[in-house]
């Protein structure tokens, strides 16, 4: 695992979109195309919109980008809180990307349709390789879910589905996620995570003892993939660096 400290948000944000851009375009001399999974949350939307500003909108061959998303809540597109209308808005209205080579997680099915298809949609993409996506970026709840694995939930420990969708009380909505083992082949996983209110969580995420249940961010580590931390230092306080 590799951990990137940033002064602050700011400074988070542009040290990844940096680090995005050159490992995309270290992907793109080997293959033709680039695939992407999009997280929602709060923090990514700062690293969305610098992508979608120079010098990162003209830098990044978009066009060759495949976008996905790790997880979504079961509102219509037009609601605020839905993951891929905040992608839309904050990076794909405002850069080059074609179409069709967005997947969003559909909302206008039931949950569970709209995970199915996206199964299969995945399955076309991937089912002959055994790396899944160039990829995935993964934000962590302060109680340390990521994508839509939270604590104490069945969906933590699924071993079949690529993605699933399942009825979350706290929030009183659905949810639709991708799974563990689809993420844990990633050719490369980054989270991303800022502000104090994540610091005791991160110390047990990275450093803590492993208790997935409790800590569900803990259950992503790819197989054969890179594994990166981008955190700023409000997040990073309560870890040991030496
Ligand atoms: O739909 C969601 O809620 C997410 O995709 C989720 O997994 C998110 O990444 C974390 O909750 C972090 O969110 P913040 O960046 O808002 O803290």
């Amino acid at each position: 695992m590799k951990l990137h400290i940033a002064k602050d948000s700011t400074q988070l944000s542009e040290s990844l979109a940096a680090w995005m851009a050159t490992y995309i375009a270290d992907v793109l001399t080997t293959q033709d195309r680039f695939t992407l999974v999009l997280s929602g949350g709060s923090t990514p939307k700062q690293l969305y919109a610098l992508l979608a500003a120079t010098p990162y909108k003209e830098l990044i061959h978009w066009e060759k980008v495949h976008f996905f998303w790790g997880d979504e809540r079961a509102v219509p597109f037009e609601d605020e809180r839905n993951n891929a209308r905040m992608c839309f808005e904050a990076l794909l209205d405002k850069v080059g990307v074609i179409r069709e080579n967005i997947h969003v997680m559909r909302t206008d099915i039931t949950p569970e349709e709209s995970a199915a298809a996206y199964e299969q949609v995945l399955k076309s993409y991937f089912s002959d390789s055994e790396t899944t996506f160039d990829l995935t970026l993964l934000g962590m709840g302060d109680d340390g879910h990521t994508l839509s694995l939270f604590p104490g939930m069945p969906v933590v420990h699924e071993e079949s589905a690529w993605a699933t969708s399942f009825f979350l009380p706290a929030q009183d909505m659905h949810r639709i996620t991708l799974t563990a083992p689809v993420v844990n082949k990633s050719a490369a996983v980054v989270f991303l995570a800022a502000g104090a209110g994540k610091a005791e969580t991160l110390r047990q995420v990275l450093q803590g003892d492993l208790d997935v249940d409790k800590y569900p961010s803990q259950i992503i580590s790819p197989e054969n993939g890179q594994l990166h931390w981008f955190v700023d230092e409000a997040a990073a306080a309560g870890l040991h660096t030496k």
